[in-house]
Parts: C-alpha cells; sequence; structure tokens
C-alpha cells in the first residue's frame, strides 16, 4: 500500500464516523496501521470533518514520532500507537463520544452481552476500564490510557472483543483495518442504545451463555456458517 492509499482510506474512515452519526464536531478519530511500512495514518487534531482531505492526514512511526504531514495529529495519537503495539493483529482503530456509549462509559459500566446483535461481534461484555490514578493523568495520559486498556484486556482476546468503553472517556474500538474498526464502532453505539432501553424495560436482564457463544461462532469460529463463502 503507497501512503497515499493509507491517507485515502484514513480520510475516508474519518469521514465515515459522520455519516454514521458518531461524532459531532472534532469529537473522534480514526487512524490505520501499514505494518510493512512500519507507518500510521491518522486525523489531525481538532480540525473539522468538513473539507477534510487524505491530504490533511498525519503519518506517524511506531513511536507515534510524525513523518509526513502538515498538522499535529489527533491528541488520542498515544492511545491508538499503545493498541498497535500490543494487539498485533489490528489494523484500525476508532475514539469517538458516540452518546450511547460514551453514556456507559461515564457510568463506568461494562455494557453486558445480553442479545444475539452484541453476540455477534462481542463474545463477551464490552469492558469499561478502571479508574486512572492521578500519577496516569498527570503524566504521559493518552499512553496511560492505553495502557490502562490494555491491562483490561489482560485476559481478554482482542479479536474477540473489538472495543473498550475508557472509564470517564468513552469508546475505543478497533478492526483488521480502518473500516472494520468503524463498523465495530457504530454496532458498539447500537448495542450500547439497545442494552440501555433493554435495561429500562426490565431490570433483571440475562442471556443464555449458549446462546452467546452460538452467535459468536457462527459469524467467528472455525466452522462459521454466517453469510455467503
Ligand atoms: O477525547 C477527546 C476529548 O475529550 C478527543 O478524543 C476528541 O476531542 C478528539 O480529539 P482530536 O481532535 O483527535 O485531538
Amino acid at each position: 500500500m503507497t501512503r497515499n492509499e493509507l491517507k485515502e482510506i484514513v480520510c475516508q474512515a474519518n469521514l465515515d464516523l459522520v455519516k454514521h452519526g458518531l461524532v459531532i464536531f472534532t469529537w473522534g478519530n480514526v487512524s490505520a496501521i501499514d505494518r510493512n511500512e512500519g507507518i500510521v495514518a491518522i486525523k489531525p487534531s481538532g480540525v473539522s470533518y468538513d473539507n477534510l482531505k487524505p491530504e490533511d492526514m498525519v503519518l506517524l512511526d511506531m513511536e507515534g514520532n510524525v513523518v509526513e504531514g502538515k498538522w499535529k495529529p489527533s491528541s488520542d495519537t498515544q492511545t491508538h500507537m499503545a493498541l498497535y503495539r500490543a494487539f498485533e493483529s489490528i489494523g484500525g482503530v476508532v475514539h469517538t463520544h458516540s452518546t450511547y456509549a460514551t453514556a456507559w462509559a461515564q457510568a463506568g459500566r461494562d455494557i453486558p452481552n445480553i442479545g444475539t446483535t452484541h453476540a455477534d461481534y462481542f463474545s463477551r461484555e464490552i469492558p469499561c476500564t478502571r479508574d486512572m490514578t492521578e500519577t496516569e493523568v498527570k503524566g504521559e495520559y493518552e499512553l496511560e490510557t492505553g495502557n490502562v486498556i490494555i491491562e483490561r484486556f489482560n485476559q481478554i482476546n482482542p479479536v474477540h472483543v473489538p472495543g473498550v468503553l475508557v472509564k470517564n472517556h468513552g469508546p475505543f474500538s478497533w478492526g483488521k483495518d480502518a473500516h472494520d474498526a468503524v463498523h465495530n464502532a457504530v454496532v458498539m453505539e447500537q448495542v450500547a442504545k439497545m442494552a440501555f432501553i433493554a435495561y429500562n424495560i426490565n431490570p433483571q436482564l440475562d442471556m443464555n451463555p449458549l446462546l452467546i457463544e452460538k452467535h459468536f461462532m457462527r459469524k467467528h469460529g472455525p466452522n462459521a456458517y454466517y453469510g455467503q463463502k
């Protein structure tokens, strides 16, 4: 993939956040990585989605140093970089402040797996991170945000759970590429909304674990059969 192709993909993925109603103003960012080249492209910080162009994307090396671009990269860059370093199979990362997912993050609650839509994409609850310490907040905050996500995934496979809620902050999602990460961000917002409504209808909810496994495995297991060949 050329650098220009990477910038085009990441620009389009950022515009897709607007199309899906996940962001307003400058409240989110998408990045993607070219692991062969060791290059990440990310949205510039504080730049409106209106008239966002591929040439506005910022290219970084694996430490997050700018190697190309006229703008400062997203303020969340070091969180994205930490995720790329820790989760070696992912190719794209998304951060938004979409309403329902952010509400669960602000409430500090995992989104429980209580529906087949959730289970189609996530093998378990969507986890919420712990409170950040004073040292973490005062130090390299965005890098530490990545580190608390990685800590939360100590016993969780990030391929089976392609997203997280950062407590008091909002959702991050990822996927095999930028498009997939945006798709998972859309799913997270929808399941967050459905779970919120379902709990209001019936606070005593659960779901048969067999149903969760069935729905996850029929899309992601070795004998997956959902969709077309
Ligand atoms: O989390 C926040 C703000 O709370 C940021 O992700 C959001 O404003 C987007 O920042 P950038 O414009 O990408 O630097």
